[in-house]
């Protein structure tokens, strides 16, 4: 049994954008063997996790903005089950999830979160609780890995209120038990205040992160080997959610290993400069086409965001968000007006930059 150091924390927890992703092999337990790069981005999520001396777990979960707000944003009922927007052209036999609500979080032992700090209770023998808030900004079932970096957080946060926040390594193996994508969420470099202010006594990501490295790793096995990149500089992203989810297990069912994959290798040394032009050119993802084959709609928000003037538009992950890389910030806002005007309602329109790299990369 551990005893704790503090009795709250609050946590931002990232969003990520894959910039490349290859499938490499079909493995015999059911994933692939990828080739990933991914990125944080400056879109969070907020953790709120106090000690009660109750066992078990409570978990609320609130939407910023409202919900209210949100489905109005999607073209959806805020209460609805049937989330998808009129032209959605979404088959419900290859997609029934997406029949779910978009906007309902599970609060029980379904959410990431709820496991993790089951995990982490079991892992650090703890005797006593948490009650846990989570305020949700990353779209659900977006391919932003919104429920990957909160159990991640969550992890580091229970990590460190009980005095265990450097044992990154046996938390490594814990995050890759809950994901493929949760131990990339482990070691970031800070993620800037929406709040503008960390209450006092409640340290945030930066304090909690261990050694920060790189907001750009590379990932390989099934995602949990990772490498950090070197970046030289931030890129400004424009991300377009459309009023759909997708299941990841469904998207790499219908994807095919391609007989010669292709490395993220050019993609990688073109981060370094920052050329945008060339990481547009480098960038790819292979999961848009099975994709794109349960939720058509994606062709035509491409088509939208090309227009735009963004550059590099691709799926993130197993979507169903896009997203596309802008000269500047300046250009980001511009572009997403305009996408606001012809997308919404039926999709949310947001801006993001990459989180900034450690001083040592920075040009
Ligand atoms: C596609 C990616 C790209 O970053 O992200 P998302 O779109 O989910 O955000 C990841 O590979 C998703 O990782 P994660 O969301 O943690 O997936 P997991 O829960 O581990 O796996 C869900 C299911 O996806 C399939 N899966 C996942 C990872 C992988 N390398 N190969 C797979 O085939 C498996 O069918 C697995 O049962
Ligand atoms: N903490 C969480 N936040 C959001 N969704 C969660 C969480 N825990 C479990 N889920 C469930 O997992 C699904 C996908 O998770 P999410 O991270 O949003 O998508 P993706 O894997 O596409 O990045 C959601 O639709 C939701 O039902």
């Amino acid at each position: 049994m551990s005893k704790t150091n503090a009795s709250q924390i609050r946590m931002l927890c990232p969003a990520k954008l894959n910039l490349f992703l290859e499938l490499c092999k079909r493995r015999d337990d059911g994933y692939h063997d990828i080739d990933t790069v991914m990125v944080a981005i400056d879109l969070v999520d907020e953790l709120q996790i106090r000690v009660r001396q109750q066992p078990g777990i409570s978990l609320q979960v609130d939407w910023s903005p409202s919900r209210r707000e949100l489905a109005k944003q999607l073209g959806v009922e805020p209460s609805s089950k049937a989330a998808l927007g009129p032209d959605a052209h979404v088959d419900p036999s290859l997609a029934p999830e997406s029949a779910a609500s978009l906007l309902d979080i599970p609060c029980d032992e379904r959410n990431l979160v709820w496991r993790a700090a089951e995990a982490a209770v079991k892992h650090f023998d703890l005797d006593f609780g948490f009650e846990i808030t989570l305020g949700k900004r990353i779209p659900a079932g977006a391919g932003m890995g919104g429920a990957s970096s909160n159990a991640a957080m969550t992890l580091l946060a229970i990590a460190t209120l009980v005095g265990r926040r450097g044992d990154l390594d046996s938390l490594h193996g814990l995050a890759a038990e809950i994901g493929s994508d949760v131990p990339f969420f482990l070691r970031l470099p800070p993620a800037p205040d929406p709040a503008g202010t960390v209450p006092a006594g409640t340290p945030n990501v930066s304090e909690n992160s261990g050694a920060s490295i790189s907001p750009v790793a590379w990932a390989t096995g099934r995602g949990e080997v990772l490498q950090p990149v070197p970046i030289g500089g931030r890129l400004n992203f424009v991300i377009v959610y459309p009023a759909i989810a997708l299941s990841t297990a469904r998207v790499y069912q219908g994807a095919t290993v391609p007989d010669s994959p292709i490395s993220s290798a050019p993609l990688r040394n073109s981060l370094k400069t920052l050329a945008i032009s060339e990481i547009g050119q480098f960038m790819g993802n292979r999961l848009t086409d099975p994709a794109r084959k349960i939720a058509s709609r994606i062709d035509e928000i491409h088509e939208s965001m090309w227009q735009s003037g963004l550059k590099g538009v691709q799926l993130t992950g197993s979507g169903s968000a896009s997203f596309g890389i802008a000269d500047t910030p300046k250009s980001a806002g511009l572009a997403a007006e305009t996408l606001r005007q012809q997308l919404c309602p039926g999709a949310r329109v947001m801006t993001a930059c990459s989180l900034p790299p450690p001083a040592k990369t920075q040009t």
